[in-house]
């Protein structure tokens, strides 16, 4: 018999257990849904009275989270009483790639699931069915059941994978309607009955026959590849704009024609300054390792090229300005617009903007930085990151403005690194008068009109175009 579920844990307040978690509590009103999170600051934000005040910007969630939150949805340090008293434990701790040891710069860094699976079984005293949430290599559930079933008493678990699909930028979109939800098992009777409590839970809202369910390798796999699939559709498009560049064909055309072709689909299509997020390269990456692992090096080489060609976009970029800017960007205001990875999101996390940004820093530009959501501590917090030069040197090059126009006022060159929509609204002649020029545009989102900045006097560069 499948356990009708009544108390939830999720451990991991971040991008992905915030949104998910609300939307379960907002969608189960009779789930009592506790998320929690080693980060204090991080819960604090969560239960800020004022929800426009949580630490993930997402369009909806602030009012999801209002609706939900203290009613039976709940954000709390208080991970061992948390994990004590529910039936279902949603881990959703962050997976990212390993920055030493074996398998550095390549294989997923499983300690923090590790952590959270010896805490459930050194907590637990009643029976539980452990959801991996997180994105993990395929046969994780192997490990984490080892962990659990070695504790010595006779709580009994049942592991799942439950991988989750939302988008940064539309996650609640997505977690309401999503285009299906993947629960992968044990093909147990046991096994089936958890798989059963998991749907039963999204059954609340999600229509059945849009719940797959699969065995637990399947399940952990697909995660992977669909990722694969979508970063390998970017790199293509990515690629083809550099020919266009050299053809005369039209990105945008080149996207538009194929797109019609049912069986390729419209979706996936934008040519871009490249992929960023902290999933695409982090989730191809693990993919090529466990290939090489298993001794796979076609296949390993294959999915590697996805990542060549993205790393080669982001660098192209950076060339190209300080190309066009007559071999040299030294001591000139170069403008950003956006630092997000896309739109409608805080999320900086593999920006390309960050790499476009330290590029030119190398050659000695002053870089301006204008994003509706980032701040100018997580603007230099990115590049400090990565120790390209001292924190100080990066303070006194980087600029941060709260207003774009401002941002813009002096500048040789202004590059557009994320696509948000306000940049389409701006009054472009104006900011054309204040500029150095030649003023140039480079366009790495494909925004802008370039026939109408062309007539204002912008020297404009698209990609693929
Ligand atoms: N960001 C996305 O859009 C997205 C989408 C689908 C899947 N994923 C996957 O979901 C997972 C989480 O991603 P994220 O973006 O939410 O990461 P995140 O870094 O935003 O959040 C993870 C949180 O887990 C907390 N944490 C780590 N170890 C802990 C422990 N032992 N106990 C309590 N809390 C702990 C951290 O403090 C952090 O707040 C990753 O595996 C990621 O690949 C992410
Ligand atoms: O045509 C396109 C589409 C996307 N991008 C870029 O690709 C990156 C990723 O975009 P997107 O996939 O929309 O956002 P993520 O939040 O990274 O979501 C991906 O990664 C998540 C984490 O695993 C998965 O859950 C999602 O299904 C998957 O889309 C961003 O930099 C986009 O600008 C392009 O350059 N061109």
């Amino acid at each position: 018999m499948a356990k009708k579920i009544t108390k939830i844990c999720c451990i991991g307040a971040g991008y992905v257990g915030g949104p998910t978690m609300a939307v379960i509590a907002q969608k189960c009103p009779g789930i009592k849904v506790t998320v929690v999170d080693l980060n204090q600051a991080r819960i604090e934000a969560w239960n800020d009275p004022d929800t426009n005040n949580i630490p993930v910007y997402e369009p909806g969630l602030a009012e999801v989270v209002a609706e939900a939150r203290g009613r039976n949805l709940f954000f709390s340090t208080a991970v061992d009483e948390a994990i004590a008293e529910a039936e279902m434990i949603f881990i959703s701790v962050n997976t990212p790639t390993k920055t030493y040891g074996t398998g550095k710069g390549m294989a997923a860094d499983l300690k923090y699931i590790e952590l959270c699976a010896r805490q459930i079984a050194r907590v637990s005293k009643t029976d539980k069915i452990i959801v991996e949430k997180s994105t993990l290599p395929v046969r994780t559930a192997e490990a984490v059941k080892s962990i659990l079933q070695n504790t010595g008493n006779d709580v009994q678990f049942q592991i799942l994978s439950n991988p989750e699909f939302l988008a940064e930028g539309t996650a609640v979109e997505d977690l309401h309607a999503p285009d299906r939800i993947l629960i992968g098992g044990d093909t147990t009777p046991e096994g089936q009955d958890a798989i059963q409590s998991l749907v039963d839970v999204y059954s609340n809202w999600v229509p059945r026959e849009r719940i797959l369910t699969t065995n637990l390798w399947s399940s952990e796999l697909s995660k992977l590849t669909a990722n694969a699939f979508l970063a390998q559709r970017v790199s293509s498009i990515n690629a083809l704009s550099e020919l266009c560049e050299h053809t005369g064909a039209d990105i945008s055309e080149v996207s538009r024609s194929i797109g019609t072709d049912s069986r390729i689909g419209p979706k996936f299509l934008n040519a871009s300054v490249g992929f960023g997020g902290s999933c695409f390269q982090k989730d191809i990456l693990n993919l090529v390792y466990i290939a090489r692992s298993y001794g796979l090096q076609q296949v390993a080489d294959y999915w590697e090229q996805v990542i060549i060609m993205n790393d080669h976009q982001k660098r192209r970029f950076g060339n190209k300005i300080v190309k066009t800017l007559y071999n040299t960007v030294s001591g000139k205001k170069i403008a950003f617009l956006g630092w997000a990875f896309k739109k409608d999101t805080n999320d900086t996390r593999e920006s390309p903007a960050i790499f476009v940004a330290d590029n030119l820093l190398n050659e000695e530009a002053k870089v301006a930085v204008y994003d509706p959501k980032v701040s100018e501590q997580q603007i230099l917090g990115d590049l400090n990151y990565l120790q390209s030069r001292n924190e100080a040197k990066n303070a006194e090059l980087v600029t941060t403005f709260d207003n774009a126009y401002e941002c813009c006022k002096g500048a040789h060159a202004i590059a557009i690194l994320t696509e948000w929509d306000e940049f389409k609204t701006y009054d472009w002649e104006q900011i054309y008068q204040n500029m150095t020029k030649p003023a140039f545009l480079f366009d790495g989102r494909n925004v802008v009109d370039k026939k109408k900045l062309t007539e204002i006097g912008f020297k404009v560069y698209t990609i693929g175009k």
